[in-house]
């Protein structure tokens, strides 16, 4: 794939971004992919937060550019007269976007630093302050861009150690920490995204998507724009990486993060911890591809983590037209699990690849 044709990918699954006249969200709906590749406006506070509840868009970054763009939005519509009442309207519409999803901090992030523009700018008349706030979603947007390509920069410099002649370089991933989870070039797959700028091919590598049960965010979403990109694709059941590892068909692992605690404990789609545990036993590199934004030097380890638990109905009936199980049977359904810092080979930053021990090295990337 040359540059121009990686571009335009990038163009067909983009998430974020605003329609021309920036009265609403305009988002690719992820609930219908891969079968229906539809976009989606969001103008009200109801749709944005019922759009993040359901996953119509996901996965960390891309959960706080919304939000960020979301609040823009919004306050560009207020009526108030002052400076208080535009505050106050702002205060209840970021508290009601903070509480659609507990555990990816990027949202809690991105509302913040929404607010912190505002108030840094409160001696401002409110049509300034809400361009300004336009500007801000904006610069966010931009950002993750910036810090998804240096993410693949690094993680880049990590395939081409592992190639060798006549045999694609195997990488394992989970959830969707891709494209459509971010601004751009994604986390876990920028690696390989900078890999054909760097004139790879496709067949330089092969991706092994994990199913992602139970709302199969690997098997829609990532097999989707990993081989949209012309990358060699494989998909398997989450239970089958350990078959995977055992034959030898995975050189290196990369996945994503919803928050990362100061420890370098991180949260991430239920079954990542267990992908894990297996590549550790066989002796495969495990790499996190973590925004700055996604550390939450606030939360001392995994365990503080608030980890979201979804509806009974994503295990017990979602994507079947049958039941899959009987009715009213218990089901256990975290969101998100919490891998232990020990397991993790290192930490690709924008800022630089981080290795144990985790705080020292947040702390001299300036968090
Ligand atoms: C760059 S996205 C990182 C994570 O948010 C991603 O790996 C993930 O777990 C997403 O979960 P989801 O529940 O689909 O939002």
């Amino acid at each position: 794939m040359n540059n121009a044709s990686v571009e335009k990918f990038f163009d067909k699954v983009l998430t974020g971004r605003l329609t021309p006249d920036r009265q609403a969200l305009d988002i690719i709906d992820q609930t219908l992919l891969p079968g229906t590749v539809k976009r989606i406006n969001l103008s009200t506070k109801e749709e944005i937060w019922e759009a993040i509840k359901k996953l119509r868009v996901r996965g960390a970054p891309a959960i706080g550019v919304s939000a960020a763009y979301g609040m823009a939005v919004l306050s560009s519509r207020s009526q108030a007269a002052d400076f208080d009442s535009f505050y106050s309207e702002f205060k209840a519409n970021k508290e009601y976007l903070a509480s659609s999803r507990p555990t990816a901090v990027n949202l809690f992030w991105a509302l913040n630093r929404m607010e912190k523009t505002l108030l840094d700018n409160r001696t401002k008349s409110i049509p300034e302050i809400q361009e300004i706030l336009y500007h801000e979603a904006d610069k966010i947007q931009a950002e993750d861009v910036q810090i998804s390509r240096n993410i693949g920069e690094i993680g880049f410099g990590l395939l081409k150690d592992l190639k060798k002649e006549g045999r694609p370089v195997g990488i394992e991933t989970h959830c969707n920490a891709g494209t459509l989870a971010t601004a751009k070039y994604g986390t876990a797959t920028a690696p390989m995204y900078i890999a054909l700028e760097h004139g790879w091919k496709g067949t330089d590598m092969h991706v092994y998507c994990d199913e992602t049960r139970p709302l199969l965010q690997g098997a829609r979403l990532t097999s989707f724009e990993v081989a949209s990109a012309g990358i060699t694709t494989t998909v398997q059941c989450d239970n089958m990486a350990s078959s995977l590892m055992r034959a030898g068909l995975i050189d290196i692992i990369f996945v994503g993060c919803d928050r990362v605690a100061r420890n370098g404990d991180f949260a991430n789609k239920i079954g990542t911890s267990g992908l894990a545990i297996i590549a550790k036993h066989y002796g495969i590199p495990f790499y996190v591809c973590a925004p700055s934004s996604t550390i939450d030097m606030e939360t001392p380890s995994g365990s503080q983590i608030p980890i979201e638990m979804r509806d009974p109905d994503e295990v017990t009936e979602m994507w079947y037209q049958e039941r899959m199980a009987p009715e009213n049977v218990n089901v256990y359904n975290p969101a998100f699990d919490v891998t232990d810092h020990s397991l993790i080979t290192g930490m690709i930053t924008e800022k630089g690849l981080c290795t144990a021990p985790f705080e020292d090295a947040f702390r001299k990337i300036g968090l």
